[in-house]
């Protein structure tokens, strides 16, 4: 494939045309920003202007009240296999059925749907760091392979988990003992963005699932934040996990030494910090540098996005809270969503069964019913609208 000239940014875009992908599917050289191509685009046009000449009469009160079945129209319910449905509701967003169609015309335009399988595959669609994206693997339950660089990673993954799992265990039963002896009781998660929001949000919401411990988030450089938590931490009982994919965030490391200093201040021996200090990181030799034991560092990739990272061993401090079993389950939910994000096609997800055999969706029609009725793999069905 030639190679395209953003202008600003050769490299990325070079980088796009080695691994064969192109966002936007630009053919050839395209002297464009990747923003101006996109606004370039007859799809991106036709919904700019129906926004022009339409967007004052989208107003959510007034949608609602002249579709009485725009619920219905505008959301959508997935039967999931063992735990009843996840609704889906958008009808309080500014959109119409026009609107989703020019949606979706956009994102056939942009292969929306070619990028989401090299995602799937493995492929660097990363472009400015030339990474897989890939915390899809971290929940691939169906352990199928997922090649990176021409090796699967599924072992690397698997082999992190059962290590989460063993330490989750000896943690909550109790076998797990600190310095002096005793059961550990909290545990103060130290992170930041990723490494903090995702484990923070999901503990808080799987809270009736808590096995016993208590569990802390200290983020912010700001020392109150920490000095708040320690009032209510005692070093005999306390876990710090120091979650960073780099090691070298500053708010993380600055946290992390103070956390250390604190705890030796009590402990006095510098052996004992093994006991009550984890490293949740990409980085051994930063990890060993801080003096945390290899051996209680539990590793993930680069191709692992720190958003998206709660899946990963970022996790941890959602295993402790809510035991591995429950930890194994959200991901086993979390790879069901993403068999549907990779199942059905955009239209299955809107157009209704029947309008869409007799061929009458043609892109800017406006549908009366917009249902479709699809099959998951797992044989159950589901409505979908989106
Ligand atoms: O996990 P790290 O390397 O400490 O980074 C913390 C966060 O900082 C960012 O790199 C930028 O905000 C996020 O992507 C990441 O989650």
């Amino acid at each position: 494939m030639a190679t395209t000239k953003c202008p600003g940014t050769g490299v990325r875009c070079r980088r796009r045309n080695q691994a064969g992908l192109n966002t936007f599917g630009i053919s050839g050289d395209t002297a464009m920003s990747e923003k101006d191509y996109l606004t370039s685009l007859p799809s991106w046009k036709a919904l700019q202007d129906y926004y022009n000449n339409n967007g004052k009469n989208l107003v959510i009160k007034k949608l609602l009240q002249e579709d009485p079945k725009r619920f219905e129209n505008f959301s959508l319910k997935l039967s999931t296999p063992q735990d009843g449905d996840i609704l889906i509701d958008y009808s309080k967003n500014r959109v119409d059925s026009q609107t989703m169609q020019l949606l979706f015309n956009l994102a056939k335009e942009t292969n929306v749907e070619q990028m989401r399988n090299a995602m799937f595959s493995g492929q660097k669609i990363n472009f400015t760091e030339d990474r897989a994206v890939l915390h899809i693997a971290l929940r691939n339950r169906s352990n199928s392979p997922i090649i990176v660089d021409g090796k699967d990673v599924m072992a690397d993954v698997n082999s992190v988990l059962d290590h989460m799992k063993s330490f989750t265990h000896d943690v909550l039963s109790g076998n797990w003992k600190g310095y002096t002896g005793k059961r550990i009781t909290d545990v103060v998660n130290i992170g930041i963005g990723g490494s903090d929001l995702g484990p923070l949000m999901v503990t808080e919401a799987l809270k009736p699932y808590n096995q016993g411990l208590t569990l802390h988030f200290v983020s912010n450089i700001d020392g109150t934040h920490l000095a708040e938590v320690l009032k209510k931490v005692c070093p005999e009982t306390v876990l710090f996990i120091i979650a960073s994919k780099t090691f070298t965030t500053q708010e993380t490391i600055t946290n992390a030494t103070s956390a250390k200093t604190w705890f030796l201040d009590a402990a006095k021996d510098p052996s004992v910090v093994a006991k009550h200090f984890v490293a949740l990181s990409t980085n051994e030799p930063k990890v060993k540098d801080f003096g945390i034991d290899t051996a209680n560092m539990f590793g993930f990739w680069d191709w692992v996005g720190g958003r998206y990272s709660l899946w990963s061993a970022i996790g941890l401090s959602i295993c402790l809270s809510v035991g591995f079993d429950n930890f194994v389950k959200l991901l086993e939910g979390a790879h069901w969503m993403d068999k549907h994000f990779t199942s059905a096609p955009l239209e299955k997800n809107y157009y209704p069964e029947t309008k869409r055999q007799s061929g009458s969706n043609q892109a800017g029609q406006i549908r009366k019913k917009p249902f479709g009725k699809v099959q998951s793999e797992d044989n159950d069905d589901f409505i979908l609208v989106l």
